[in-house]
């Protein structure tokens, strides 16, 4: 079984899917795979370019994040010419991954955009995790030594907390009040048992 571990910008998904590893449970992160992908994959690259340009790579061969994301999160047609570059990529790349880890109990699979997607249907359920924006956006600032208009501009392209949370078929609150450790422990079980 392979399930979907999602939530808004900053809400604590790979600090949940830590948890999980730690029980044995493989996780694939969609954001640190894009970012691999976007080096390495030599299609990508060129694909990259074609749509934005030289400018895309810093003259070292990395990526030029700074100024695709201001790119990228101000204007919709670029993101969306965005994704549909790197996601196709990034879903090749998770489906190899899932063949490889095809014993395991069940998978993970931490991506902040699945439900904007409509990609419900990939997975066998869809865990949110939940966490107010005024929190989120606290602890983001100081995650990434970031502004707040920077996370307006990527919260801006994602669901409200509201929406997602009632998409969900599991919850993760991570409030800073709910421990996260008893409810990770409690899914893992539901999830094993399924
Ligand atoms: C534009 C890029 C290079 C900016 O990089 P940067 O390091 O500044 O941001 P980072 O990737 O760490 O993303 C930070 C957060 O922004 C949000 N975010 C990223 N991509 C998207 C997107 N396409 N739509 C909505 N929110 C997004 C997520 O909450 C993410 O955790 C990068 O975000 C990117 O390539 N995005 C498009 C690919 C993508 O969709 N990645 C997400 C998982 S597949
Ligand atoms: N319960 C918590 N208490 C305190 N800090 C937390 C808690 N959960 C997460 N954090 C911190 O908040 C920040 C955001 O968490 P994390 O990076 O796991 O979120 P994310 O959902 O993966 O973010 P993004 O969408 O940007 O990838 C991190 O610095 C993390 O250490």
């Amino acid at each position: 079984m392979h399930y979907a571990l999602t939530g808004n910008i900053g809400s604590g998904k790979s600090t949940v899917a830590r948890e999980f590893e730690r029980l044995g449970i493989p996780v694939y992160y969609a954001d640190a795979a894009a970012k691999r992908l976007m080096l390495e994959d030599q299609e990508l690259r060129a694909g990259l370019k074609a749509a934005f340009g030289e400018e895309t790579y810093l003259p070292d061969g990395s990526l030029n994040r700074s100024w695709l994301a201001e790119k990228a999160f101000s204007d919709d047609e670029q993101l969306r010419r965005l994704n549909g570059l790197v996601h196709p990529a990034v879903h090749r790349d998770a489906a190899a991954w899932r063949r490889a880890n095809e014993t395991a109990p069940y998978t993970l699979y931490e991506a902040a955009i699945v439900l904007e997607l409509g990609r419900q249907a990939d997975f066998a359920g869809v865990i949110v995790v939940a966490c107010p924006e005024s929190i989120r956006r606290q602890r983001v600032i100081q995650r990434d030594h970031t502004t707040a208009a920077a996370f307006e501009a990527r919260a801006a392209k994602q669901w409200t907390d509201d929406k997602k949370e009632a998409a969900a078929d599991y919850l993760i609150k991570n409030n800073g009040y709910e421990l996260l450790l008893p409810q990770v422990l409690h899914l893992h079980q539901q999830l094993l048992t399924r």
